[in-house]
């Protein structure tokens, strides 16, 4: 059997709230296979970006350990999991540098760990290979190499978070509500971007949205979260034949 990429293994995480323990994730025990495209369901407040930021290291988990393809990340910190971990957030503002241009973020995505200053001959080295990635992306990014990101649309800008978060394969791709704040067009092509980039780089990716349709549509495994606990883990071909009935049941007001 292959090794896992991912495992969680007894997380509870607690923070403290006017001075009170409030326990945010309890007993999550999950683990991701390579490849695995994990779509992460549940009602506000559920702990789903609780769970993000505890994998991340932004909040530490109380018991139990987080082990990162074969890497026991438990005591790690944020910064050092950033170089196995990528992720994509709601707001458009937030993965790139607005005044830099779209070539300079993805020299920096590629340079990341690596030596600071961006070096403008190494620039002109990529435009090319760079002009062919954003030409991926179907909202013509390739035309934007020398606009600063803070000039492009929602759509562009979180096509190119994507771009950046994947450049170099990470070992787990957060993707937390990326296609939230942009219009159902262009949701719809970032969320096929997403598909083919994760498809082509066998990508381990957990995807947060509220889109049930396409928490459906997309990936190979649906988790529901409630209460800070893994409620619901359907796979391959239960997950084909869930419907979204099915998942509203889990939105229900309980009685
Ligand atoms: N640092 C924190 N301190 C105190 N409470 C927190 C903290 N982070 C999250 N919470 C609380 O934990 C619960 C889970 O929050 P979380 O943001 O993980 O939910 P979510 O499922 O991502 O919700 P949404 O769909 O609204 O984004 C909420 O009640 C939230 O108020």
């Amino acid at each position: 059997m292959t090794e896992p990429q991912l495992v969680l293994e007894n997380i509870n995480t607690t923070v403290l709230q006017n001075d009170q323990p409030k326990q945010l994730l309890k007993q999550v025990n999950l683990q991701l296979q390579p490849g695995d495209f994990v779509t992460v369901l549940g009602t506000n407040g559920a702990g789903k970006s609780t769970l993000f930021n505890t994998i991340a290291g932004n909040l530490p988990a109380q018991t139990g350990r987080i082990v990162l393809q074969g890497q026991d990340v438990t005591q790690q910190s944020e910064v050092q999991r950033a170089k196995l971990i990528s992720r994509v957030f709601q707001d458009p503002k937030l993965g790139t540098a607005p005044r830099m241009t779209v070539a300079e973020n993805l020299l920096l995505a590629q340079e990341r760990g690596r030596h600071r200053g961006l070096r403008p001959r190494r620039l002109k080295q990529h435009l090319a290979e760079y002009a062919a990635l954003c030409a991926q992306t179907g909202n013509g990014l390739e035309r934007e190499l020398d606009t600063p990101t803070g000039n492009l649309s929602g759509g562009q800008r979180q096509a190119l978070s994507l771009l950046m978060a994947t450049l170099k394969t990470p070992a787990l791709l957060l993707l937390d509500e990326h296609t939230a704040a942009l219009d159902p067009k262009t949701s719809r092509q970032l969320m096929q971007f997403t598909q083919e980039r994760i498809t082509a780089q066998h990508l381990t990716c957990l995807m947060i949205t509220h889109h049930l349709q396409d928490a459906l549509q997309y990936g190979n495994r649906l988790l529901v979260l409630q209460n800070g606990r893994i409620a619901a883990d359907y796979r391959q071909e239960q997950k084909a034949q869930l419907t979204l009935s099915d998942l509203l049941d889990f939105f229900e007001p309980s009685l």
